[in-house]
């Protein structure tokens, strides 16, 4: 072939036939709405499997291999997830479990005449006991060739309900390249096939204890003449007879083979199929939309909005090529507009490591609903609204009436598939302030004052850019308690105080002149810190336990002036204990210091929190802080100088 100076030239925009129906000015789905879920049919064991380079069902194992680590067919990394052959059929045998239970109803479970161990798998389902549930249909496909029809209702002979699923493609591409039939060659062939189907089940006594039902589908029915498609589903229908008034359907089911244009026009030959073909409460029109062009979700729901009853997919889009369209997405997404899919996607994580070992295809993190990273925020911004949007749920009291409004980036309740909230918000160096204090909350139930999320933010941005990767949630939460020394303090220690009433002063007077009450009266504060491994005696006066501590602390050159202070309770009842959160401004300095205190005693949460502050101030200064020398004594003025270093003061 020449090259082409404009390669892409050797593509057309799609266009249907010259029958074309696409003209449809009356088109009604645009203005549909999808309010109830369709029949599913499950084709993951058959177009899925079908697609796996290690079918699910397969003979003993090869030593080529596809690896799943290193994604290469061939070169197999010996990982847990290489491909090891288990049992014929373990694989497919799991899967059809999962999907029952999951609550699908029709599944596709084999190609039967295409091999033994096909054929044996389905035997096996309907010979043993229990393994089929009683409402679920057992589906089977076969081409319109008589010898393999024949093989493929041998195959589920007995079974309580079987679909018969005949294919025979229908354009004129297939007709003239693939087959080389005239149209009505080709409508001839799909009435024989049916009739062959017919005589083989329905109307053969022998098989009176199985419910039959028939499928039919024109293979490439989006590339079809609509019109062309029509005649050949009509009279496949007149061959098979159903009796719609008995409940009785045929399926019709249209497959974009390979999806060629946008979902709209796929819509409109839906349609178009759906309000001609006639005596419709005979019919069950189903879809079968590939993803070629990634639209196929698109399509299966402007497909239903057109009329289609049923559509037809795999979990997470498995199948030929690009894949069949995914059911988790559009079930999924009529959950999340308030429709029941009737499937139940609640314990997601199940359902990936049964279809990601079947399989042996990872699910991409980025797959909706299931990916494992699509219920997490790493953005600042985004963290920030998930953290205010649970937040105010809570106090708009939005929780009763519209449980899920007013939460913003997220569109489903990870906990509706089985996610945790801690899985929502993960921390890297893009994260904000909102990141880490919501997993300090959710973690460690602490409700970090504003400034202080500003301040621990930047701890954690420096620590995920050092490590250039995300910080897990358990190392924000250590790096938290590091920095604020919840669980050690090496530096500085508090070894015993006693905090008690100075009676010897009269009350300061307040600012509006009054004698304060009894609670305001000053404090003495007196104890032992224990300094770099030395122990220190301090004495200070103040309004309040901490005053008085950081009064004291001067004496050993911690200059430090309270501007904020906050408490919480964390937890009830017998094992409650307060949090207490200092901001401190080193006097003479701007920039401030937090400190954090924990403990069941609220007096001694808040000194550990002075400690913490003490701590973090002795940090931030590149020496230690200069011992200041106890020359003026007790100060009855300025309520702080007061304490002594024993040793100092016995002249050590
Ligand atoms: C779009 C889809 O997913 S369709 C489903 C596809 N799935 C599969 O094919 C999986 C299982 N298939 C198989 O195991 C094999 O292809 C079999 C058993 C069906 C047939 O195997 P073979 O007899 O060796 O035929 P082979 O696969 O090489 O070629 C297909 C033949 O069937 C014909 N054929 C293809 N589709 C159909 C059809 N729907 N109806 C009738 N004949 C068909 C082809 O024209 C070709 O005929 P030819 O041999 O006269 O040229
Ligand atoms: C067999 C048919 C339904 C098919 O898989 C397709 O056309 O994609
Ligand atoms: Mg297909």
């Amino acid at each position: 072939m020449p090259i082409l100076k404009e390669p892409w030239k050797k593509y057309k925009p799609f266009k249907a036939s010259s029958t074309s129906p696409l003209h449809l000015p009356n088109r009604q789905w645009p203005d549909k709405v999808i309010e109830k879920a369709p029949r599913w049919l499950s084709s993951c064991l058959r177009d899925g499997n079908q697609s796996l380079p290690d079918p699910m069902v397969r003979s003993p194992p090869s030593p080529m291999s596809f690896c799943y680590k290193s994604w290469h067919p061939y070169l197999c990394l010996g990982t847990d997830m290489c491909w090891s052959n288990t049992q014929n059929g373990e694989e497919k045998w799991r899967y059809f479990k999962m999907l029952c239970a999951l609550g699908y109803k029709e599944i596709e479970v084999s190609f039967p005449s295409a091999s033994q161990i096909d054929f044996d798998f389905t035997r096996r389902l309907i010979e043993t006991p229990g393994a089929v549930p009683d409402d679920v249909f057992l589906q089977v496909l076969s081409p319109c060739r008589p010898d393999l029809i024949r093989r493929t209702v041998e195959s589920v002979r007995g079974a309580k309900n079987a679909i018969i699923h005949i294919y025979l493609a229908t354009s004129e591409c297939f007709r003239q390249v693939v087959f080389g039939y005239t149209e009505e060659q080709t409508l001839e062939l799909a009435v024989e096939c049916t009739k062959l189907v017919r005589s083989l089940t329905k109307d053969d006594p022998t098989t009176a204890g199985t419910r039959w039902q028939f499928e039919f589908s024109p293979e490439c029915f989006s590339d079809t003449d609509p019109d062309y498609a029509l005649r050949v589903c009509r009279a496949v229908k007149a061959a098979w007879g159903p009796d719609g008034a008995a409940g009785d359907q045929i399926i019709f089911n249209l497959p974009a083979t390979v999806e060629l244009s946008t979902p709209n026009i796929y819509a409109d030959l839906v349609e178009y199929f759906s309000t001609n073909i006639g005596d419709r409460e005979s019919v069950c029109v189903s879809l079968h939309p590939h993803n070629d062009r990634g639209c196929s979700v698109a399509a299966a729901e402007l497909g239903q909005m057109a009329g289609a009853d049923r559509v037809e997919g795999c979990l997470f889009g498995n199948g030929e090529r690009t894949g069949n369209v995914d059911l988790v997405t559009l079930a999924l997404n009529l959950y999340t507009q308030g429709v029941s899919p009737h499937i139940d996607f609640s314990d997601m994580n199940s359902v990936i490591e049964v279809v990601e070992s079947c399989t042996k295809i990872p699910v991409h993190p980025r797959a909706p609903y299931g990916g494992s990273l699509v219920c997490a925020a790493f953005s600042g911004s985004h963290q920030d609204a998930i953290k205010k949007g649970f937040q105010n749920r809570a106090r708009l009291g939005l929780s009763n009436e519209d449980p899920w409004a007013g939460m913003p980036y997220l569109p489903l309740d990870p906990q509706d598939i089985g996610r945790n909230y801690e899985a929502i918000i993960r921390v890297n160096s893009q994260s904000g302030k909102g990141g880490s204090a919501f997993i300090l909350h959710s973690k460690l139930q602490l409700d970090l004052p504003r400034g202080l999320q500003v301040a621990f933010s930047k701890v954690v941005q420096r620590r995920a850019e050092e490590l250039g990767r995300e910080l897990l949630a358990n190392e924000i939460t250590d790096l938290f308690e590091e920095t604020y020394f919840l669980r050690e303090n090496p530096r500085l220690s508090l070894v015993d105080y006693s905090i008690s009433p100075d009676r010897s002063q009269s009350p300061m007077p307040a600012a509006n002149g009054r004698t304060q009450d009894t609670k305001s009266l000053i404090r003495i504060f007196e104890g032992v810190i224990l300094l770099d491994g030395v122990e220190y005696k301090l004495r200070g006066r103040g309004n309040g336990p901490i005053s008085s501590m950081a009064a004291s602390l001067k004496d050993v050159g911690i200059d430090l002036d309270v501007h904020d202070y906050k408490e919480h309770a964390i937890g009830e009842g017998r094992g409650v204990k307060a949090a207490s959160y200092l901001e401190c401004k080193p006097t003479g300095s701007k920039q401030t210091v937090w400190g954090v205190g924990i403990h069941e005693d609220v007096v001694y949460s808040s000194l550990l929190a002075m400690l913490s502050a003490a701590s973090n101030f002795l940090t931030s200064r590149p020496t230690s802080p200069l011992l200041k020398p106890v020359a003026n004594g007790p100060s009855q003025e300025t309520p702080n100088i007061v304490s002594v270093l024993e040793e100092k003061a016995n002249g050590i």
